[in-house]
């Protein structure tokens, strides 16, 4: 792994998540590789993290070992048919596109190759992510080894045995770091809204939801159940904010959100 050559096709937010946990663990930036129509996207990945770049997919994927195909599910088709003509049999693709079939790629790239889905999340970056991985059985142990040991580079991994798991997996973490945002986002609102300057409601918000999280990864044995009754003191004021949540639905709206994120991965599955 440490010598592969992986080159990112289309390297936008989710890429530069993932790049940056690479560089961060040392792996050599001169074995990374980005491509992307925009300069300027280009010009800072470079400036930050000194990996190679260019406009040229076809060449970048030619010297690749790694091959990650980073570009939105509607460009994919298009993206992976321009390299078609080339021999792809010794690569590793991986994708972190949504929705988008393991077997589709197979026509994109009109011969077979070994390919392995995953569904990243922005916290990568931070060495926080959590990727959701699927491979059929045609792919090897050491490849599936070499895109875990990608993924982990970013935070932590999981296998699933079906691929439409995957879709699970963003539901449950690839979108939802934007729920927790939105929640954050409300919360700073209601403070600056009742008189707190910004900086001040962001600092008292984030360090809350950080500390809240934290509690949930280092206390396994306690429900999350627990961890919100050690909160609600009775007769108090947190009983008075959680039952507003519940008679607003909060759960509810929690599920259809999510079966709808889940339904939006199938429909691009048929689209894309
Ligand atoms: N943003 C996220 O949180 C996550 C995104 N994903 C997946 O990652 C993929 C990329 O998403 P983002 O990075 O958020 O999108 P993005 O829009 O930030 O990046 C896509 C990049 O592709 C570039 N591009 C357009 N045409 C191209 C071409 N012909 N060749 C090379 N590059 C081209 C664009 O300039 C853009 O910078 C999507 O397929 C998405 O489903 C997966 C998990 C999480
Ligand atoms: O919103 C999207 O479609 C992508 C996939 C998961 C997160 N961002």
């Amino acid at each position: 792994m440490t010598q592969a050559k992986i080159c990112f096709i289309g390297a936008g937010n989710m890429p530069r998540s993932i790049i940056s946990g690479l560089i961060s663990n040392g792996y050599p930036a001169e074995l990374v590789h980005a491509t992307n129509p925009s300069a300027g996207k280009l010009d800072a990945l470079k400036a930050d993290f000194g990996i190679q770049v260019s406009h040229d997919n076809i060449v970048a994927a030619q010297a690749a070992d790694v091959i990650v195909l980073s570009v939105k599910p509607q460009l994919m088709q298009m993206v992976c048919e321009q390299m078609s003509h080339l021999d792809l049999s010794s690569k590793l693709m991986i994708t972190i596109a949504a929705g988008i079939p393991a077997s589709r790629y197979q026509d994109y790239f009109k011969q077979p190759i070994k390919l392995v889905r995953t569904m990243p999340n922005t916290p990568t970056q931070i060495g926080a992510g959590m990727t959701g991985l699927f491979a059929d059985e045609s792919i090897s142990a050491a490849n599936k080894q070499i895109c875990e040991t990608l993924m982990q580079s970013g935070g932590k991994t999981v296998w699933v045995k079906q691929e439409d798991e995957l879709n699970q997996v963003i539901a449950l973490a690839g979108s939802s770091p934007a729920y927790f945002f939105l929640f954050i986002e409300s919360m700073i609102q209601h403070g600056v809204k009742t008189g707190l300057d910004e900086v001040t409601a962001r600092e008292l918000a984030q360090q809350a939801a950080l500390g809240a999280a934290q509690m949930v990864v280092q206390n396994p044995q306690l429900s999350l159940e627990e961890l919100r009754t050690n909160v609600t003191s009775k007769g108090g004021t947190t009983a008075q904010a959680v039952e507003t949540f519940e008679q607003g639905n909060l759960r509810g709206l929690a599920d259809q959100a999510m079966t709808n994120c889940k339904k939006r991965a199938e429909e691009m599955a048929k689209t894309f």
